[in-house]
Formats: C-alpha cells, structure tokens, sequence
C-alpha cells in the first residue's frame, strides 16, 4: 500500500464486489500512514470514480475497441482512475495522470496491456484538444444521463418535475463535493461562542440565512470530532435543509412528541433542543445499529428528555392518541442528498423506490393515529421524487379527510420553500441546501 492511486484502486475492487464506497475507503486508508494530501486524492479517485463511473464507462466504449463492460474489471478500474483524473482533475499534470496509470496497471497484473492504457489515455488527450471526447447522443435523456454519470431513471424523474434545464443544474448540483453545516445546541453554547471557538483553532464558518442554529465550514476541518466544542455537546454536524425539518414542526416546552424514524437523531436531538429538554421525546427505529449512534449523540449533547423504542413504526399500538406532534422523517430513495453518497445513484432503482413507497404509505397511516385531536404531524424525505412526496401525501389526504395541510406563514422559517399546495420543497440549486420535502399536517380537533 504504497501510494494514493494504489490505494484507490484496491477500494474500488471493494466496491465492484459490493462493498459500499465510504466503507471500502475507509478500510484502506485505516491501513495506511499517507500523508492528508495524499488521502484527499485516494478519497477524491474513489468517490470521484464511483460517481463518474457512466460518464468513464462510456469514453471507454468510444475509445477502445472492446466495450467498458467486456474489459476486465481490474482494468476497468484502472481506465476510470486515469480517465478521471484526465477529466475532471485541473491539479494532476497530463503526464502525472498518464503515466501514473499505466504504472498502476503495470503494478497490478497488466503489464502486457500497459501499451493499450497509454494509447486510450493519449487518444483521449489527443481528441480533447478539439472537442470534447465524451459523444452525446440526441435523446435528452441519455443525454444527460452520459454527460453527468446518473442512470436514467433518475433523470426521468427529474425531467417530469422539473424540466431540461433544472434537471441540468441539479445533476451538476449533486456531482459537487458537500458542504458541511453545524447546528449549534443553545442549552450548551451559542452561535457566537462557537464561532469564535472555531476561528481560533483557524476553521472559517458563515451563518446560514433564516436558520438561527446553522453555521456552515468556509475552510477545510480536518477531523470533526476534534473541532473545540464537540466532546462538550456544544454543536452537531447536521444539514440545513435537516435543521428546517425540526422547526417546521415546532415543538413546544412540555409536550409529548414522536420521532418515528429517528436514528442516528439528528431531528431528534434538535427537538429536545427546540423543547429545552423538557417534555417527552419518543425516538423510535427499528435498527439498533443507528439507535445505538442515537445514543451516543444523546449521551454527547447532555439530553434527557429523550426516551428510544426499538420497533417497527408500523405498528406500535401503544402510542395512539398520545403525541401533540409526530414527525415521520420517512426512510426515502435520498436523490436529495446524493452529493454524500457517491454510490446512491447506483443502488437505488424503480424498484427500490416502489418498495419505499409501499413503506412510506404504511409508516405514515399507522403514525397519524399517534396523533392526538387538533396535533400535529411532519412528514418529510431527503428526496425529489414525487412519487416519495406530494404522491404519498396526495392519497394520505383522500384517504384521511380528517386532516389537512398546513400552509407555512408568510414570514415563517418555511414560507421560503413553500409551494401553492402547501407543502415545502428545498431545492438545492437554488437554495445550496440537501434537497427535501417537508409538509406539515394537521388533524382536525373532536
Ligand atoms: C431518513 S432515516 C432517519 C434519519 C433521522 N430522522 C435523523 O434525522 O437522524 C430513516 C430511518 O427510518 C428507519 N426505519 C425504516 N423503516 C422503519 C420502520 N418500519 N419502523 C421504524 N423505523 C424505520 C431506518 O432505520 C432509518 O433510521
């Protein structure tokens, strides 16, 4: 385990056995005692390539007389590692990315095909002198689909909603690295404490607008958990677009809330923080794996208010009519958030996304009983698909005629993102937050 491309490369041979993305690179680089430049780029060849892969795959079959599918997939990865950086890297030299390359292939059993790596990454440098290598065909879908490496189902999706030219920016939107935003805890700190705690160990962060909680990193952190302020609960790593979530629902001192779907508790914990930590908090999940990340979070923000029930939301009997509001943070297909996953894309499919809709009609019938007459109740995905969303919300209603939507306030937290039905959509090519929907229901009072 010598150098960041080696590295990257026994990686992504994890992740073309299975492996997730994150899991398999952090597998290699636990093993090795590289330097953080060093890591950023194994970290950017892994996710890079994994994200690109449609795009490479397809300058692959371009270039080369056997398709990317027929090569062999050792070889497949090391094309993509050294297409990639030819492609989408300004700061590795030309050479560096070719010659790089066909040493890794010489290194990894293909010494008799290093001539063949170095002619297609030539060919492809040759062409991009004129034009661009990667040849697009007409039809809008596969178009987009090639060009910014998405299967195109999800740009099918897109394209009903939101049409050409935002399916565009929204696809360049989520090839982008993420941002990383804070929420700050005010039973512990406040934003100004925990920015000039920041400053002083020469981390940036900037307010994010309307979230009184948020602030966003401007510089690179290095380790998060070792930022001043995080073993005393002072702040928790959650997105903006997460933080409206809570304070859509706006819990109150003293009442009796639900978290249906709650693990790892970055809601939950917002709204014992929203509550001043008095009242009683249900978090219930049904995987113990995340509720166990739930408590370590619980334990780190100093919250007692919180109360967790392992099971399955779809059937706790026991908490009808008990909640003043729920919030059903629905398990969903996260096409909003999948600039952090570099391998989501490729995992879901319209499959999967019909099982979650089964699931999602099912949690979301059985956690409105929670609620009490006149309550409240959340519903929100991570994700921009409609059938996840306002379809979900659209049969719940018809079926429920004893609820109804509540429209944000103009002024309140939400009217930004508001639409004509009621519900709310952040979109992150305008508002550079994860993409979600959220809507607040409320049940008619006896
Ligand atoms: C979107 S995540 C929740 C994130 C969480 N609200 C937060 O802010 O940290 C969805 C969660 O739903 C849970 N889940 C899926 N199906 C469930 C079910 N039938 N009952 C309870 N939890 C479920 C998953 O284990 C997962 O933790």
């Amino acid at each position: 385990m010598d150098n960041p491309r080696q590295l990257a490369f026994i990686a992504l041979r994890w992740v073309q056995r299975g492996a997730y993305a994150d899991v398999a690179l952090d597998r290699v680089l636990r093993q090795t005692d590289l330097s953080s430049v060093d890591r950023r780029l194994a970290t950017e060849l892994v996710y890079g390539s994994v994200r690109r892969q449609r795009s490479l795959d397809a300058l692959i079959d371009q270039l080369a007389k056997k398709k990317a599918q027929q090569q062999p997939p050792e070889l497949r990865i090391i094309l993509h590692l050294g297409l990639y950086q030819l492609r989408y890297l300004d700061h590795i030299p030309d050479a560096a990315a070719v010659n790089s390359t066909v040493e890794l292939a010489k290194k990894n059993g293909f010494s008799g095909l290093a001539n063949f790596v170095n002619g297609l990454l030539r060919q492809y440098l040759r062409l991009a002198t004129r034009e661009d290598p990667l040849k697009l065909p007409d039809h809008s879908v596969e178009r987009l689909g090639i060009l910014h490496s998405y299967p195109d189902w999800i740009i099918e999706v897109w394209l009903k909603q939101f049409g050409y030219k935002e399916t565009e920016q929204l696809c360049a939107w989520f090839n982008k690295p993420p941002a990383i935003d804070l929420r700050i805890n005010p039973l512990r700190a406040s934003v100004e404490k925990v920015t000039t705690a920041l400053q002083e160990a020469e981390v940036g962060v900037t307010r994010v607008a309307n979230l009184p909680q948020a602030l966003r990193f401007t510089t690179s952190t290095g380790a998060i958990e070792k930022l001043p302020g995080f073993d005393a609960g002072w702040w928790t790593v959650q997105d903006s677009s997460a933080q409206l979530v809570s304070h859509i629902l706006d819990p109150q001192p003293g009442e009796v809330v639900i978290d249906a779907c709650a693990a790892p508790g970055g809601k939950t914990t917002h709204i014992a923080e929203l509550m001043q930590d008095t009242g009683t908090i249900w978090a219930c999940d049904r995987t113990v794996s995340r509720l166990k990340k739930l408590q370590q979070n619980i334990a780190r923000l100093q919250l007692k208010s919180i109360k967790i029930r392992t099971g399955d939301s779809c059937n706790l009997p026991q908490f009808v009519n008990v909640a003043d509001r729920v919030l059903l943070d629905a398990p969903c297909s996260g096409l909003g958030t999948l600039h952090r996953h570099a391998d989501a894309r490729w995992r879901q499919t319209p499959e999967t996304v019909q099982e979650l809709t089964v699931l999602q009609t099912e949690l979301l019938t059985h956690v409105a009983t929670w609620v009490k007459p006149g309550g409240v109740l959340v519903y929100a995905t991570c994700t921009l698909n409609s059938e996840e969303n306002e379809a979900i919300v659209q049969a719940f209603l018809t079926q429920h005629p004893c609820w109804r939507i509540e429209h944000p306030a103009a002024n309140s937290i939400g009217a930004p993102y508001a639409t004509s039905s009621g519900w709310m959509q952040v979109l992150p090519h305008y508002q550079s937050m994860d993409g979600f929907f959220i809507v607040r229901l409320q049940k008619e009072s006896q």
